[in-house]
């Protein structure tokens, strides 16, 4: 007999991991810098905080931002937050800090907002102009300029790149107790298994629901946009369908400290995104549930300590049935 081999990844995940995963630093400053001029419009960069009371950190995202990003090295053309109905002190603290801030009712003003964060993602794409628009959650801690010329990068460098999305390390720090991979609970509960079940080829994206992830706008333009939290698996998926897994990349670009929701808030995340899941398995007859529209392996990451890459880990899925007891001779004939 043949020995079983262990589950492995999809030899094209495997490949795109080995060409499309790259470290901020593997991309110098001054080779972005030169890559940005010579890309001439075609290198404009937006980047675009979707901010919904976020007071207490907006402000300091922004200013690392300007100084590194716009002032030192000038990799960032365009500011904006987008401010999705705040009611603190948001949208002053952001200007402040010296960005250009826009409520979403603004834009599109003839369209009532809908609630939710792919609502002003979407509305974002009206109120900036670069071809390239970077997307940073406001709720940042601890904010490295990283975060953007790291995911900015493969679009200036490499005209095949069209999306890239941020991995990093995720810690929980709730109450002062930090997990050291304790975050992305909806991520590894939630989307991780819809996304290796039904769209494979997306096994490789450490953090398929980040919220920092660069495109061109060529792309984002023809994209439909959830209006909630289903934003990004929504995106995601749309994405390989519509330029195919090797313009897509992902940049490891350290740790990420952010505000964590409470469970009952993450439950109603997770649900929209398994919604935004259902309704495109819908609308791609993926719904049928066939045996070879699923892919019965779930592939997770943790971070080597010794070479701090992400290692892939594939289990099995289990879905064995046993049948009703009572179908089961040996429990009908017990006496
Ligand atoms: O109605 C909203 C809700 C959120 N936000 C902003 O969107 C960003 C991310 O929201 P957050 O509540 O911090 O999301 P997380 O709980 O961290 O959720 C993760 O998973 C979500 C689902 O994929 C992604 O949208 C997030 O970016 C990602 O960080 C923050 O700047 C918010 O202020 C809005 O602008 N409007
Ligand atoms: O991205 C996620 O999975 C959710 O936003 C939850 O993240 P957290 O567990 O880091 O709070």
């Amino acid at each position: 007999m043949p020995e079983e081999l262990p589950p492995a990844l999809l030899p094209e995940v495997a490949s795109w991991l080995r060409r499309r995963s790259w470290t901020a630093a593997d991309r110098p400053a001054a080779a972005l810098l030169a890559a940005k001029r010579a890309a001439g419009p075609a290198g404009t960069v937006s980047v675009v905080l979707p901010a919904l009371d976020e007071e207490p950190t907006v402000g300091e995202i922004v200013r690392v931002i300007r100084r590194e990003l716009m002032e030192r090295l000038p990799l960032v053309d365009e500011l904006v937050v987008v401010d999705s109905g705040s009611s603190d002190r948001t949208a002053e603290l952001a200007a402040a800090a010296g960005a250009r801030v826009v409520h979403r009712d603004e834009v599109l003003p003839q369209l009532p907002a809908a609630p939710g964060k792919g609502e002003v993602l979407w509305r974002s794409l009206l109120a900036t102009s670069g071809e390239i628009v970077c997307f940073i959650d406001a709720d940042l801690r601890e904010f490295d300029p990283a975060f953007v010329s790291g995911i900015v990068g493969p679009l200036l460098t490499d005209p095949a790149i069209q999306l890239v999305k941020a991995m990093y390390d995720r810690p929980l720090e709730t109450d002062g107790a930090v997990v050291p991979a304790g975050g992305g609970r909806v991520t590894e509960l939630v989307a991780r298994p819809l996304l290796n079940l039904h769209w494979p080829q997306l096994a490789g994206f450490v953090q398929p629901l980040g919220g920092e992830y660069a495109a061109r706008r060529s792309l984002l333009e023809r994209l439909p946009f959830p209006t909630g939290y289903g934003v990004e698996l929504g995106l995601l998926v749309d994405a390989l369908d519509a330029v195919g897994l090797d313009a897509l990349a992902q940049v490891d670009v350290g740790v990420r400290h952010h505000r964590h929701q409470d469970g009952q808030a993450l439950g109603r995340m997770a649900a929209t995104i398994y919604r935004t899941a259902l309704e495109r398995l819908d609308r791609t007859h993926r719904l049928k549930a066939e045996d070879d529209l699923v892919r019965p392996l779930l592939t997770q990451f943790t971070r080597d300590p010794a070479t701090r890459e992400f290692t892939a880990h594939t289990h099995p899925v289990g879905a064995l049935e046993r049948p009703p007891m009572a179908t089961v001779p040996e429990y009908r004939d017990r006496s």
